[in-house]
């Protein structure tokens, strides 16, 4: 057989088989692009006719002896016109399973649970009180659903209130279970401790109004990857806790659920006790994992629009709604037998973005591909969003010069805090805008300014980030480091552990890392920052840009984002769409 340089052409070959190539071919490239399976339904002919390819048959697939149906262990699997490789589809089918499961264990206890819920009544309307919002307080409704429901999406846009929601969903269960064994979990170490930090600060709050004991609750919350809580051992590919072995606590909660791929979302369903909850916390318009599959974003769409309820269950939660508070309405009612009806709540009103701040009203242009919206950008310069269509190298000196800060604080925890509250960040790695070559642009410039001098690759003030995980160092993918000399002049990497304590490391050991003046979008999810400097490249056509791709760039910021690209690649970018092939929504159909 002659090499082909291609991966997809090799993949395609490697099984012999003239009838399955073609569709091998696909899958794999589908795959690349993080989709699951590979659609039939939505092949393009012209993608088929490349080479030998030409006399691809749909129709013989089914034939194939490598092929199976749902019931089968074939290495491929054909099911409702999409073609899955083997353990992709058993992934898929887990999540599925395992949340129906969860739905199916709620039955029968909602007039059990009315009862309590009617007990907290106090509590409830200290934890929502009176508003001024048009429409009913998303919160509230998702922290009652939650008290019913043991599988829990709660989805929302920067600032719409998540982890605010779930401290005080977390009071109302301690209250009725002051023993319940309570899991914080992210896909990243920093999600997590972010998670767990925000829950700390919201549990102080005198609004809140929580006694001693559940004030000791929140402030010894451990969060951890969801890696650790499945017992990840180094060197083993499988985890601690599966089926047979379940995580041991009562309620789960997931923060930056978009960016868990299929494999590990199907390995922590799996894991869950049949008797626990679980609450999956995310953004269903933020970019998906980097991994295959986008089951966050597909779960949140599967039924349609959110946020409806039975007639019977909307009376009760109007019930225990405090005068004072918009109560849901007819505009809220449906019959509906979806399995996820009423598991689902989308946060509307973002507390971080309300008062008069342009990054909600600009990234919700984007994602709704509002191009007035965007446009209206294009002409007012908004105080915390600047657009420059030039690519003017100003810009980014200007931005860079944000830098110096934590290049001259002596103190290494400070300059870590300083150096993570901006970033550059690019579309791509590669050309002008890219990764690899707006670093070296910063590092010239503060080279210029001799705030650093570059002798090595680990030079001293050089930002790190960590690109693979290391158990053993206990360095994970996305953790940030300086380099600094320690008391003997040499050089560590220092990097702050979960407990805040810094650890200095030989850069020797850190092997897989990169500058990080820049880094890719993709790479900043789960993280977010004060200022932002977002770079698109200054060509269009690329598949990679995508409205999903800027508005989690842009949601990166909390205080200003400039946004470098010029106003064609802008809209073009908003009109393209992250769409990635899987079946999930359609099991729920069945
Ligand atoms: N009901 C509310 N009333 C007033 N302020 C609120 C309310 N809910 C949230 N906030 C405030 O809005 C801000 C964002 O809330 P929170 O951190 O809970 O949102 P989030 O959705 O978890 O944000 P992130 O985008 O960081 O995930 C916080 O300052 C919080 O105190």
């Amino acid at each position: 057989m002659t090499y082909n340089p291609d991966v997809h052409r090799q993949f395609s070959d490697f099984f012999e088989n003239k009838t399955l190539s073609p569709f091998l071919y696909l899958l794999s490239k589908r795959f690349s692009d993080g989709h699951i399976c590979l659609d039939l339904n939505e092949i393009n002919p012209k993608e088929l006719k490349e080479g030998d390819f030409k006399n691809a048959d749909l129709n013989a697939l089914k034939n194939v002896d490598l092929v199976g149906t749902e019931e089968d262990y074939q290495p491929f699997i054909l099911w409702k016109n999409k073609l899955y490789m083997q353990r992709y589809f058993h992934y898929e089918t887990t999540v599925y399973q395992r949340i129906l499961e969860l739905i199916q264990n709620e039955k029968g206890k909602q007039s059990e649970i009315e009862s309590k819920l009617k007990s907290l009544n106090g509590d409830i309307a200290t934890l929502f009180p009176p508003d001024t919002l048009e429409k009913p307080d998303w919160q509230m409704v998702a922290a009652l659903s939650a008290v019913f429901n043991q599988f829990n999406i709660i989805t929302g846009g920067p600032g719409t209130g998540k982890t605010t929601t779930v401290a005080k969903i977390l009071v109302l269960l301690l209250r009725l279970d002051s023993n319940l064994k309570v899991a914080l979990a992210a896909p990243t170490g920093k999600a997590a401790a972010r998670m767990a930090e925000s829950l700390k600060e919201t549990a102080q709050k005198d609004t809140m109004n929580i006694n001693a004991d559940t004030k000791e609750v929140f402030k010894n919350l451990e969060p951890s990857t969801i890696h650790r809580l499945l017992g990840a051992r180094p060197n083993q590919i499988y985890f601690k806790h599966n089926k047979d072995n379940t995580i041991p606590h009562d309620l789960i909660i997931v923060d930056e659920s978009s960016m868990i791929d299929v494999a590990l979302f199907s390995k922590l369903m799996d894991a869950i006790k049949p008797s626990a909850k679980v609450i999956f916390l995310g953004d269903k318009d933020q970019l998906a994992s980097v991994e295959a599959g986008s089951l966050f974003g597909d779960l949140c769409t599967a039924q349609g629009k959110l946020n409806f309820f039975s007639p019977e269950r909307a009376q009760f939660i109007n019930s225990l709604m405090p005068d004072g508070k918009t109560p849901l309405s007819e505009g809220n009612i449906q019959e509906n037998n979806h399995p996820l009806f009423q598991h689902i709540i989308e946060l509307q009103h973002s507390y971080r973005f309300a008062a008069g701040g342009n990054i909600g009203v600009f990234s919700r242009a984007i994602i709704d591909n509002d191009v007035s919206s965007i446009e209206s950008f294009f002409d007012n310069h908004a105080p915390d969003i600047a657009l420059d269509f030039d690519y003017d190298d100003k810009i980014l000196t200007t931005f860079a010069k944000g830098y110096h800060d934590y290049i001259q604080e002596s103190d290494t925890k400070l300059a870590l805090q300083k150096l993570n509250q901006l970033r550059v960040l690019c579309a791509t790695r590669e050309g002008e805008q890219g990764v690899y070559k707006t670093n070296q642009n910063i590092e010239r410039y503060l080279q210029s300014k001799n705030l650093i001098s570059i002798t090595g690759t680990f030079y001293e003030h050089r930002p790190v980030m960590v690109t693979g995980n290391n158990y053993e160092l206990g360095l994970f993918n996305g953790d940030i480091g300086i380099v600094r000399k320690d008391e003997t002049g040499k050089l560590r990497v220092y990097f702050e552990d979960a407990d805040g304590n810094l650890r200095g490391i030989q850069p020797a050991f850190v092997t897989a890392s990169e500058t990080v003046f820049a880094m890719t979008i993709h790479k900043s999810q789960g993280s977010e920052f004060d200022d932002v400097l977002v770079r698109l490249p200054d060509y269009g056509e690329n598949a990679i840009l995508t409205r999903e791709l800027l508005y989690t760039a842009v949601t990166r910021a909390k205080k200003n984002v400039i946004l470098q690209g010029n106003k064609e690649v802008i809209l073009e970018t908003c009109q393209r769409r992250v769409k990635r092939g899987s079946g999930i929504a359609e099991r729920f159909e069945a």
